[in-house]
């Protein structure tokens, strides 16, 4: 029996694809085990799944000052070891990892035990965490054909992002039920990203009095960030995460706005659900997510706000323009050659394992 880790965590978009991995690595009778943090998100979304878990100790790499920068080295060495007594006790054939710092030691540890590595990239550039990975690894999965020109051309390989397969299958009826939502007006859904969004929560929490008039909104809207005054209010339903409904929110919805978080667009893509992206800013990141959203826009899939250019007015514009015009919306999605990445990576994985 073949036997893989997975690794990746910090936020739920180095998680879910190794989610969407795990049906067709079960199919194919793989040892499944999996390398996060004590304490990340991670660990709660791995936990639903019937897969041995292991924590190390994980500290965030940054590029600017931060009093952590002098702590936060030593836990990732302490990670690193953890991660190499973990590997040498399990010896799997193949190491799966999606990215976030905690899979910096997992590699290094990796590659120190001679594991195969396969890293996946989502964004259009590889962030910190697999910058420092990727000499490690033997392939580079990639999600934009953009990413190729970032990666040493005989390790990448363009995959595309695994999407979860009960994605596909929602159903409108559970979610409208699931909100207390009737079928007699249109649905917006409302992804903050992973850990929500501040300045979307206040602005969609905003302008509710208007939008309820024609809408009903499902907010999800991160951890920490539910407001108690909006509970009762009919036709809007807030949820800090959710797991197995958001397949029957997504049926349910006629509107996406959301986050340009590599993982999430990809959904929303090829579920072709006419969207508005808010990428982060770049005073918050790297720019990866205005890259995603502007490669979106120029393919005629979403409309994209900027961040700084987002307000009440704005937003309304924006969700009169694509629900008049979701049909060309829908059509450009329709076009878009976005590949089952799933067996795709997993003939990857079959090729490099030991
Ligand atoms: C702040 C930050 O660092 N953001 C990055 C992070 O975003 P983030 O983790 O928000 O990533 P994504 O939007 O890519 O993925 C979020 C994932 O969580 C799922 N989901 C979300 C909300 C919810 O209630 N339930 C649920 O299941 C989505 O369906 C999706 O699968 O990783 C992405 C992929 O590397 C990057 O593009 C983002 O720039």
């Amino acid at each position: 029996m073949k036997r893989i880790v997975l690794t990746g965590g910090g936020t739920a978009g180095h998680v879910t694809p190794c989610i969407a991995m795990l049906p067709a690595l079960k199919k194919e009778g793989y040892d499944i085990h999996y390398i996060g943090s004590y304490k990340g998100i991670e660990r709660k979304l791995i936990k639903e799944y019937d897969i041995p878990y292991y924590g190390i100790s994980s500290g965030k790499l940054r590029r600017y000052l931060d009093l952590k920068n002098f702590t936060d080295p030593f836990k990732v060495l302490k990670g690193y070891f953890e991660a190499y007594k973990i590997l040498k006790k399990i010896k799997p054939d193949i190491l799966f990892s999606k990215g976030g710092f905690v899979t910096v030691p997992v590699v290094l540890a990796a590659k120190r035990c001679k594991i195969p590595i396969i890293i996946h990239e989502s964004d259009m550039t590889p962030g910190l965490a697999n910058k420092i990975a990727i000499p490690a690894a033997q392939k580079v999965c990639v999600n934009f054909p953009e990413t190729m020109n970032h990666i040493p051309q005989k390790k990448a390989v363009l995959t595309g992002t695994p999407i979860r397969k009960e994605l596909f299958s929602g159903n409108k009826i559970k979610g409208l039920d699931f909100c207390g939502f009737t079928a007699n007006k249109p649905v917006i859904l409302v992804i903050g990203g992973s850990s929500g969004s501040k300045v979307i929560n206040d602005v969609i929490r905003g302008m509710l009095p208007t939008l309820l008039r024609d809408f009903q909104v499902v907010h999800l809207c991160g951890k920490g960030n539910l407001d108690p005054k909006l509970d009762n209010l009919e036709g809007y339903a807030q949820f800090e995460y959710i797991k197995k409904e958001l397949s029957d929110l997504f049926a349910a919805a006629n509107l996406v706005i959301s986050r340009a978080g590599a993982n999430a667009i990809c959904e929303i893509l090829a579920l072709k659900i006419p969207n508005i992206l808010i990428p982060l800013s770049l005073k918050a990141s790297r720019g990866d997510q205005i890259l995603n959203a502007e490669s979106f826009e120029s393919q005629g899939y979403s409309y994209v706000i900027k961040e700084e250019d987002l307000s009440v007015s704005s937003l309304m514009e924006a969700i009169q323009t694509v629900i008049n015009n979701k049909h060309s919306y829908i059509e450009a999605m329709k076009k878009s050659k976005l590949n089952d990445s799933i067996d795709v990576i997993m003939n990857l994985i079959k090729e490099t394992q030991l």
